[in-house]
C-alpha cells in the first residue's frame, strides 16, 4: 500500500477526494437539480450558535464494546446499511438494534466464516423481522462478499482492515473500495466518473463517532469525508428550500414513483446533495470562524429528517449503495 504521504497530484482511484471533484462537475452541469444559494444563507441565518451537536449513538441503538468486535459490528451494519423504504416499518434503527441484539446472543455471528454463508433468509430471521427484507439476497450476497475478502486479506478482521489505513480516513475509504465491490459506489453521468462513496464514508464516520475519534476512530483528516449520499437528506435540502427539484423530476418524486439506480435524475439528486452541503459547510465555518466537518453537517441534517417527519418526500432509489 503506498505511503499516503507521496500522494501523487491526481486523486488515488478509490479516492473519497474525488467524491468532492466528481460531484461538484456534476452540479456544475445539471439540468434536473438545482441548488439555491439563497437557501443556504437563509438556514446559516436561521441557525443562532453552532450546529445543534449529534451525538452518533443518540438512540443507544448500536452494539459498542470498544474492541475489535466493534468494528466488526460497525462493517457488517454499513454493509447491510440502504434501502430501507420499500418496506414502509423497516428503518435504520431497526437494523442497528437487530445486529446487536443478534451479537449479544451470539458473539461470533459475524466473523468472516459464517459472514460467508449467510441466507437472505438467515439474515431476516437475524433481525427478527416478519417478513422478507428489500434486496433480501442482495444482502445475503454481499456480507458474503466482506466475508471472502476479510478472510483473504484481513485475517477475517475489520479491526485488521482499519490498521491498513494508518489513521487515515481517505485511506480507509479507498482500502474499503479497493477490497468490497459492493461499496463502490459509483455512476457514470455524461461520460464523467462520479463517486459518492455513501456506505465506504459512511463507514469511516461511524467509526470516528462510535469510538469518539480515539483508537479505532482516530482519523487525523475526518474533515475530508464527505455527507453520505442517502435518499433522507436530499429530501430535507430540497424541503429547506436549499435543492430545488425540474417540474419532472418534482412529481416523479411527490408522487412517490420509482427513480431508476443511474438515470441522470438519480445521479444530479446525489452530487447536488453533496455538494451542496459542502457550501453549507462552508458558510457555517465562516459565521462560526472555526472548522465544521460535513460529517456534523450530515447528523444534523439527517436527524432532521427520520424525526417525526412525515411529509418528507424522499425519491425511491432501489439500490445497494445507499
Ligand atoms: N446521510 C446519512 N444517511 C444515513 C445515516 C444513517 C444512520 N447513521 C447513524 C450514525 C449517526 C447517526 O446518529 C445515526 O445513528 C442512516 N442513513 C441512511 O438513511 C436512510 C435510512 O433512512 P430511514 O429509512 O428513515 O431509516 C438510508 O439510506 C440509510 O443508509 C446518517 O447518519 N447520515
Amino acid at each position: 500500500m503506498a505511503d499516503h504521504g507521496e500522494r501523487n497530484a491526481v486523486a488515488a482511484p478509490f479516492s473519497s477526494l474525488a467524491v468532492r471533484s466528481s460531484t461538484e462537475w456534476v452540479a456544475d452541469h445539471a439540468s434536473h437539480v438545482s441548488i439555491d444559494p439563497a437557501g443556504i444563507a437563509k438556514v446559516v441565518d436561521g441557525l443562532h450558535g453552532d450546529l445543534p451537536a449529534v451525538s452518533w449513538d443518540f438512540e443507544g441503538i448500536h452494539y459498542f464494546d470498544g474492541g475489535p468486535l466493534t468494528a466488526q459490528y460497525l462493517l457488517v451494519l454499513d454493509t447491510l446499511n440502504f434501502c430501507f423504504w420499500p418496506d414502509g416499518d423497516l428503518h435504520y434503527d431497526h437494523l442497528a438494534a437487530g445486529l446487536k441484539r443478534a451479537l449479544q446472543r451470539d458473539n461470533s455471528i459475524f466473523d468472516a466464516k459464517s459472514l460467508k454463508s449467510f441466507t437472505g433468509i438467515q439474515l431476516r430471521e437475524l433481525l427478527e423481522w416478519p417478513r422478507p427484507l428489500p434486496l433480501q439476497d442482495e444482502r445475503a450476497r454481499l456480507l458474503a462478499e466482506v466475508g471472502t475478502e476479510l478472510e483473504r486479506s484481513f485475517d477475517g478482521q475489520a479491526v485488521n482492515l482499519i490498521l491498513a489505513a494508518r489513521g487515515s480516513a481517505v485511506a480507509l475509504v479507498e482500502l474499503v473500495a479497493m477490497h468490497f465491490p459492493g461499496f463502490r459506489d459509483h455512476s457514470v453521468y455524461k461520460g464523467h466518473q462520479v463517486f459518492l462513496y455513501k456506505r465506504a464514508q459512511i463507514f469511516v464516520a461511524d467509526l470516528w463517532g462510535a469510538f469518539k475519534g480515539q483508537g479505532l476512530g482516530a482519523f487525523a483528516d475526518i474533515a475530508a469525508i464527505t455527507m453520505f449520499a442517502d435518499y433522507i437528506v436530499p429530501a430535507v435540502l430540497r424541503q429547506w428550500g436549499i435543492l430545488n427539484y425540474s417540474p419532472k423530476l418534482a412529481r416523479i418524486v411527490d408522487n412517490l414513483e420509482e427513480l431508476s439506480s443511474g438515470t441522470e435524475e438519480e445521479i444530479e439528486i446525489r452530487a447536488c446533495t453533496i455538494a451542496a452541503v459542502e457550501m453549507l459547510r462552508e458558510k457555517l465555518r465562516s459565521k462560526a470562524g472555526k472548522e465544521v466537518l460535513s460529517v456534523q453537517v450530515d447528523w444534523w441534517l439527517w436527524s432532521s429528517g427520520i424525526g417525526a417527519n412525515k411529509n418528507l418526500r424522499f425519491h425511491r432509489t432501489r439500490t445497494l449503495y445507499y
